[in-house]
């Protein structure tokens, strides 16, 4: 027979208009419903969703009505949120094998997420980025919305905590409210200005309880939301902050392989087939994936100024090196 978790289950799809897990939760009922001898009710579950399903493909997807979830950000959470709808994929990104594994992993999970909740357990859905800037930590978070079609709602914390000292504990109360409204990617960027030691060790004590709200914020935290927290300071993080998380997700300065995808990907309008590439890797030495990307949009507007179509190696080193002055 259905478990309590099976009946949440059921009405989560519903609510979320996804067809294909509403049925795979019926088909899972029915399977357990006739391993414990119900066998005519499990039949009749499987008939139900046949035909249900047949209706479905007879009738123009267009038709079809699908809930829609709350578009922007109203009242009081108008100055904490920030929406995007990304359409970004994370095979867009240029990533190394490990890092692309893990991310991997968080979507199969949280594509099969009623399926493993159905067992009683959590799929991985708190998590901490980690890494230098301009590694690909914000465009992680938004092509996770992108790949699971939810919005990414960006809460900048350091504006937070500057705006509201006296009220942010409260304020964070409506985000995690929203957390568990509306399931979406929620970004907590620039993590480091709540769970720095810096923060903890504030005199007034404010950020220290703010922090700890946080904490059992997440912690309480059972929705089906994506919380991702990124910071460039790991260094600076209270260290009883990791093991509140899912996942702690290092992100590094790109591998030459990863960099040359990333200049390739970048170029790719124009004709990069004379490219010198290990010129062009030596000069990126250091480089974030941000300073590639510009330095080769940078290259590439030079090439599209001067009505060329190719690009050419020495204009693309000039701009990468330019880049690498820019940080000293
Ligand atoms: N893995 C990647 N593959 C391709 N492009 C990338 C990648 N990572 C970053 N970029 C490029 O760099 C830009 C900035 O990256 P992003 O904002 O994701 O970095 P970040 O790690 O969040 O930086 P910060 O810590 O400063 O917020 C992106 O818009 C994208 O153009």
């Amino acid at each position: 027979m259905a478990t309590a978790d099976h009946v949440k289950a059921l009405i989560r799809s519903h609510a979320e208009g996804d067809d294909e897990r509403f049925y795979a939760i019926a088909m899972q009922v029915a399977a357990q419903a006739a391993r414990q001898g119900h066998t005519k009710f499990a039949q009749e579950l499987r008939n139900l969703v046949d035909q249900a399903k047949l209706r479905a493909k007879a009738e123009p997807s267009g038709q079809r009505t699908k809930p829609v979830p709350i578009i922007q950000p109203r009242g009081e959470l108008a100055g904490l949120l920030s929406a995007a709808f990304p359409k970004s994929r994370i095979a867009d990104m240029a990533l190394d094998d490990a890092l692309r594994a893990r991310i991997d992993r968080i979507l199969l999970e949280q594509r099969q997420r009623e399926t493993i909740r159905a067992h009683g357990m959590s799929p991985l859905r708190k998590l901490l980025l980690v890494g230098p800037p301009g590694t690909g930590k914000t465009t992680t978070a938004a092509a996770l919305a992108g790949e699971l079609s939810t919005p990414l709602f960006t809460i900048q914390l350091d504006g937070l905590i500057t705006k509201y000292l006296g009220e942010t504990a409260a304020k964070l109360r409506l985000i995690f409210e929203a957390i568990q409204q509306t399931r979406a990617v929620y970004l907590f960027d620039e993590f480091d200005a709540l769970g720095g030691e810096r923060a903890a060790r504030n005199e007034v004590g404010e950020i220290r309880r703010v922090l700890n709200s946080f904490l059992q914020f997440l912690e309480q935290d059972d929705s089906d939301s994506i919380i991702v927290a990124a910071t460039n300071h790991p260094q600076i993080l209270d260290r009883a902050l990791f093991r509140r998380f899912d996942s702690v997700i290092e992100y590094r300065l790109p591998s030459e392989n990863v960099a040359e995808e990333v200049m390739r990907a970048r170029l790719s309008l124009l004709d990069a087939s004379e490219v010198n590439w290990s010129e062009a890797l030596d000069a990126a030495k250091g480089l974030s994936h941000s300073d590639i990307t510009r330095a080769c949009e940078h290259a590439a507007k030079n090439a599209i100024l001067q009505h060329h179509t190719r690009i050419d190696t020495a204009e693309l080193v000039e701009a990468l090196i330019e880049r690498r002055a820019a940080h000293q």
